[in-house]
């Protein structure tokens, strides 16, 4: 479970939060505090008041991993193979446990055909699952994908969901924009100019949204976009 509590960070302000372990989306327009909450979760930023628990630890002592909208970006490494390992080799562990480690992550995830290739080489989407493979190599207790889905496409992502439904990380954020990834969440959170507007399970923030409303008879699916803007233009 993750705890926020009377959190001040940059443009955030959250008075209380508790975030179940599973699947959830954070959404919201651009500029919200998305990333913000994000970073406050894995320990990247520390907030100027109030506290966050990740299972009673402090984010600093939680493992987590993050892929971002870019995560090419971050890479250091010249083959695949090395790029997995950074992690473990960081924290010394011996070289054949985590090669054995890397191997099996990577038969797990589809990609051991990769692990020889020079990561220049890789495509977008082939990036995008090496660094989810590196941020799931240290078993993450907190797994964050932050706008990674933004140039995948559907049959990628289709990948990126399997892997991590089947890898078994007890948290999932992920930042996103696309109504079809938010309906895909157990859980939603939509932030809005740095407040959180919502939460709820898909199917809660639909009916909240349409409940008595006359601005939603035409939205009959989730996946309307269409719902999602209107969400966010709304004040409550
Ligand atoms: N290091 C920083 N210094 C000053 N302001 C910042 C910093 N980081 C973020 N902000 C501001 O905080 C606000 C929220 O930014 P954040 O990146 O959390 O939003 P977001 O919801 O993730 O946006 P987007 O969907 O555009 O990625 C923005 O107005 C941004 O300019």
């Amino acid at each position: 479970m993750i705890h926020i509590s009377s959190i001040r960070c940059g443009c955030l302000s959250i008075p209380e939060l508790t975030i179940k372990p599973g699947l959830v989306a954070i959404t919201g327009p651009n500029g919200s505090g998305k990333t913000t909450l994000l970073e406050m979760i894995a320990g990247i930023q520390i907030p100027i008041q109030g506290y966050i628990w990740i299972n009673n630890t402090e984010p600093r002592k939680t493992t987590v991993g993050w892929v971002g909208e870019f995560p090419d970006l971050n890479m250091t490494f010249t083959r695949v193979m090395d790029e997995i390992a950074s992690p473990l080799r960081f924290s010394f562990q011996p070289c054949r446990v985590i090669e054995e480690s890397v191997r099996e992550l990577a038969r797990t995830m589809g990609i051991i055909h990769l692990l020889n290739r020079p990561v220049r080489s890789l495509s977008g989407g082939e990036k995008v699952l090496i660094a989810l493979a590196s941020a799931l190599i240290t078993n993450p207790e907190v797994l964050i994908l932050d706008e990674t889905d933004s140039h995948l496409d559907s049959f990628t992502l289709g990948t990126v969901d399997i892997i991590i439904r089947n890898v078994g990380v007890p948290h999932v954020l992920f930042a996103t924009h696309r109504p079809e990834r938010v309906t895909s969440a157990d859980h939603v959170i939509v932030i809005k100019q740095g407040e959180v507007l919502r939460t709820g399970t898909p199917d809660e923030i639909y009916q909240s949204s349409i409940k008595g409303s006359k601005r939603f008879p035409l939205l009959r699916t989730l996946r309307d976009p269409a719902l999602w803007r209107a969400v966010y233009a709304s004040d409550s």
